[in-house]
């Protein structure tokens, strides 16, 4: 998982702990290891990177370790996860300053897992609409209006999840900011609301 603009990895053993505090006011890339599902477990598969602590992925096997902001293991809840490297992100949107967080990895490694999740383990997203919506209700003599938005870039194409019609869509730049043009954007009252949204642009996916 990463968020805002996007560092590499270091070699462990490098100095780890001012990096940890400069993602705080930038970056932070995040490792989060799972478990082995149980098909995994009855085929025999190992284990063969695990977390080192709090900041380094290590494995026994190649001799390798590589240190990152945060590094995750698999007893490690989702909620955990968003406190500890997504939630400042979200705070700082809500004060103005642009962020992003996203999950990146191979198939089955567990994106959907983290940024979606379920009922027992809520996501990310669900993490972050509730905390949008809690902040919107702890600022006095404010007004917002949140609007979402759900697209998708796929082989550098942009399509708008919450409206079929809105495909091939253009991205620029204007004084605003870089704007998807023609994006959907779909006013929302509360976390359930846009929740849905997000759940019905995910079925026409
Ligand atoms: N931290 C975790 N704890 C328990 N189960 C997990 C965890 N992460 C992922 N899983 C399980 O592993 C499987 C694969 O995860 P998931 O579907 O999130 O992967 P993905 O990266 O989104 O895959 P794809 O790119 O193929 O869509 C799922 O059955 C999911 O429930």
């Amino acid at each position: 998982m990463a968020s805002r603009h996007r560092r590499g990895a270091f070699p462990a053993g490098a100095k780890a702990a001012p990096e940890a505090e400069a993602a705080k006011e930038s970056v932070a890339v995040a490792v989060r290891f799972r478990p082995l599902s149980p098909r995994e477990v009855r085929r025999g598969e190992k284990i063969a990177w695990y977390a080192d602590g709090e900041t380094v992925a290590r494995s026994e096997q190649s001799n390798l370790a590589y240190a990152y902001d945060r590094v995750f293991g698999p007893t490690t809840t989702t909620r955990h996860i968003y406190d500890a490297v997504a939630q400042y992100v979200v705070n700082g949107a809500m004060k103005g300053i642009n962020g992003t967080i996203f999950a990146y990895g191979v198939t089955s490694s567990g994106k959907t897992h983290t940024m979606h999740g379920d009922q027992i383990s809520p996501g990310v997203i669900p993490l972050a609409v509730k905390d949008i919506f809690n902040i919107i209700q702890e600022t006095p003599n404010r007004e917002f209006l949140l609007r979402v938005s759900y697209l998708e870039i796929y082989n550098e194409v942009v399509n708008d999840l919450l409206n079929p019609a809105g495909q091939n869509l253009r991205i620029r730049e204007d004084l605003q900011g870089t704007i998807v043009e023609g994006i959907k954007e779909e006013a929302v009252l509360s976390p359930l609301h846009a929740l849905s949204l997000i759940a019905a642009g995910e079925d026409t996916n």
